[in-house]
């Protein structure tokens, strides 16, 4: 399951369910950086941009790669900072349903894969649609089988 923990990971890197999000300071406050937020204004921060930028992630940000996240010699999942990966937010207001989410996907994901085999056109690329959550607009072909055992 480390494996498959990882693998969600890097999709939701990529393709984060909420691409972008905004908060309003409620009252006058310097960013970290030194940026300086007045009180009422909106801050916004575009995680499907974060998941692919080579200063955050290197030169490979873009290669679909879940090993980078599992200990060489262990195999085991080590999670990064939630300011880098930040598909469920960070700090006090982080997803608090994170942990549930979790379980809920590799649940699906082992149900899935233990009957049937997918298979998905590498060539086709579905058009997003960049709305409160990130969607396909005319959905993902797949070719399921039965798997045989
Ligand atoms: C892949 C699935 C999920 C993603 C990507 C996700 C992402 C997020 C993000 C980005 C926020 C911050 C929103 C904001 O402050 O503007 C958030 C907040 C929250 N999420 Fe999730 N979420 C997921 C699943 C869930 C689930 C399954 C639950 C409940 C069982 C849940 C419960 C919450 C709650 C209660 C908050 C508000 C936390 C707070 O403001 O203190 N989420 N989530």
């Amino acid at each position: 399951m480390h494996y498959v923990h990882a693998a969600i990971t890097k999709s939701m890197r990529l393709y984060p369910p909420v691409p972008v999000n905004f908060l309003r300071a409620e009252a006058a406050d310097v960013l970290p950086d030194g940026t300086a937020v007045g009180a009422g204004w909106f801050v916004a921060y575009n995680s499907y941009a974060m998941g692919r930028m080579e200063s955050v992630w290197g030169e490979d940000a873009r290669a679909y790669r879940p090993e980078r996240w599992l200990d060489p010699a262990e195999g085991t999942f080590q999670p990064d900072s939630p300011f880098r990966y930040i598909a469920f937010h960070a700090g006090p207001r982080i997803c608090l349903g994170k942990e549930m989410a979790y379980i809920l996907m590799k649940s699906i994901v082992a149900c899935v894969l233990e009957e049937f085999e997918l298979a998905v056109d590498g060539a086709y690329r579905p058009r997003q649609v960049t709305s409160l959550t990130l969607r396909m607009a005319d959905g993902l072909p797949v070719t399921v089988k039965a798997r045989v055992n």
